[in-house]
């Protein structure tokens, strides 16, 4: 399912700008992490979440203020997915930039990468990872944004490194029944306006997302709205009747489709995929906390960049580098990265040495292998040879001079 069009966290902008700005767009999340879900909602007819009301004051009582930083442990720790479906997607991701994570029993929660010997592997739930980064027990973390979103609750002490790991991708969004009282409600615009939700009776929303979700509906005018807090098959609680509307993660769209909801325009509170979390104060402070990151961070943007990519060789005959060049170009599939490299064949002609051919190294996308093989052909090559790549380093990557920047250095 395509998202729809609405208000959205941009990724970017939220937890790496420098500083909150005095009156932050509409679509940027940015609250004072002391805020609880409910207080964070406004106005006195905004309830908290009643189920778990309990685990969303936790977060709160304990609001994500960083720690003072433990001098007793000089290993710097990477918190990531124990368990669910981030949980072997990051250790797929870390093994293809040669970074293994090694868990010498399945039930043990620490592991290690051999290539990072100072660097400890916590296994963990992902809201525990970003709990933990906000006390100052976990230095790094891999997990959605949507839970950095919503536990994290704007807390300046969490920067992002890197904000899109290509996995995990999902939408936070309301989504109600496509029947009854809703059948022709399709905007967020005339869900607000339904005369049905009243001081005496809400709109009453279930979700895992109290935080965000209540931030988001406040931002949007809501008034009359009560929280329900669930963890899991949240899809049937309005044919359940304990709830209107649910606020929850959706990415094929299946589950919402199997249970007779649907999105609404400009009902998207967010988008996510995994990304790669730090504590300011960790980078700051922790002795190779910033080495480690920025080992990792070269490693994965390397990996990412190359992936779905590849690596076409091939002989041309010609009279000049240049001239064979200008044919490569004539090409739309064959610009490569940086335009083709074109490198003289020397062969032995009669004793002498003479350049007959060229070898051309260009990289395409995986998609368009096929037509950059056509490509080649009708301009002369032959003998082409596709391999797959592993790593593509380019320059210093901006991100991370977006987090020195960020950190002050
Ligand atoms: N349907 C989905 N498609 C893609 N990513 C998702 C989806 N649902 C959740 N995610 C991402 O996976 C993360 C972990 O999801 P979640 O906590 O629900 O774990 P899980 O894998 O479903 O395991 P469980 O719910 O059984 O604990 C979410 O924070 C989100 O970033
Ligand atoms: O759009 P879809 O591809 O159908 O995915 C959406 C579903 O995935 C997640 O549930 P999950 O599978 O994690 O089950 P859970 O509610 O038991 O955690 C999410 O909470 C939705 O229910
Ligand atoms: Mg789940």
């Amino acid at each position: 399912m395509s998202a729809m069009l609405g208000a959205r966290l941009d990724l970017a902008s939220f937890l790496l700008s420098p500083s909150p700005s005095p009156s932050p767009p509409s679509s940027t999340l940015r609250v004072r992490p002391s805020l609880a879900p409910a207080a964070a909602a406004g106005g006195a007819r905004f309830h908290a979440p009643r189920a778990a009301a309990a685990a969303a004051t936790a977060v709160s009582a304990k609001p994500a203020k960083a720690a003072p930083l433990s001098a007793d442990r000089t290993a710097v720790r990477l918190g990531i997915a124990s368990k669910g479906r981030m949980s072997d997607l990051t250790r797929d991701l870390l093994k293809s930039c040669q970074l293994t994570v090694i868990q010498t029993n399945p039930r043990q929660y620490i592991a290690d990468i051999p290539q990072m010997p100072n660097l400890e592997v916590w296994l963990q739930r992902p809201t525990d990872i970003v709990r933990k980064l906000c006390s100052g027990d976990l230095d790094l973390g891999i997990v959605g944004y949507d839970i950095i979103s919503e536990i994290g609750q704007g807390n300046d002490d969490l920067v992002i490194i890197h904000d899109a790991l290509d996995f995990g991708h999902c939408h936070l969004s309301l989504a109600v029944p496509k029947e009854g009282i809703f059948q022709n409600i399709n905007t967020l615009e005339e869900l607000l306006n339904m005369p049905q939700w009243t001081e005496e009776r809400p709109m009453r929303v279930v979700t895992g997302f109290g935080y965000v979700g209540a931030k988001f509906l406040k931002e949007k005018g809501f008034k009359h709205v009560s929280f329900l807090s669930g963890d899991g098959a949240l899809e049937s609680y309005p044919a359940m009747g304990m709830a209107d509307v649910i606020v929850d993660l959706v990415s094929s769209g299946t589950t919402l489709h199997e249970n007779n909801l649907k999105e609404i325009e400009g009902g998207v509170i967010l988008e996510s995929q995994a990304a790669l979390v730090a504590s300011r104060k960790s980078l700051n402070r922790r002795e190779g906390a910033l080495e480690i990151s920025h080992e990792m961070l070269e490693r994965l943007e390397a990996h990412l960049t190359a992936s779905g990519k590849i690596m076409v060789t091939a002989n041309m005959r010609g009279n000049s580098a240049e001239e064979v060049a200008e044919r490569v170009l004539s090409q739309p599939s064959l610009c490569g990265l940086q335009g083709p490299t074109i490198s003289p064949v020397y062969c032995s002609l009669d004793g002498n040495v003479a350049v007959d051919y060229y070898a051309i190294n260009i990289v395409v996308p995986q998609k368009s292998l096929y037509k950059s093989i056509q490509q080649l052909r009708s301009i002369g090559g032959s003998g082409v040879l596709v391999s797959k790549l592993t790593y593509i380093f380019n320059e210093e990557t901006p991100r991370w001079r977006r987090l020195l920047s960020e950190l002050g250095m």
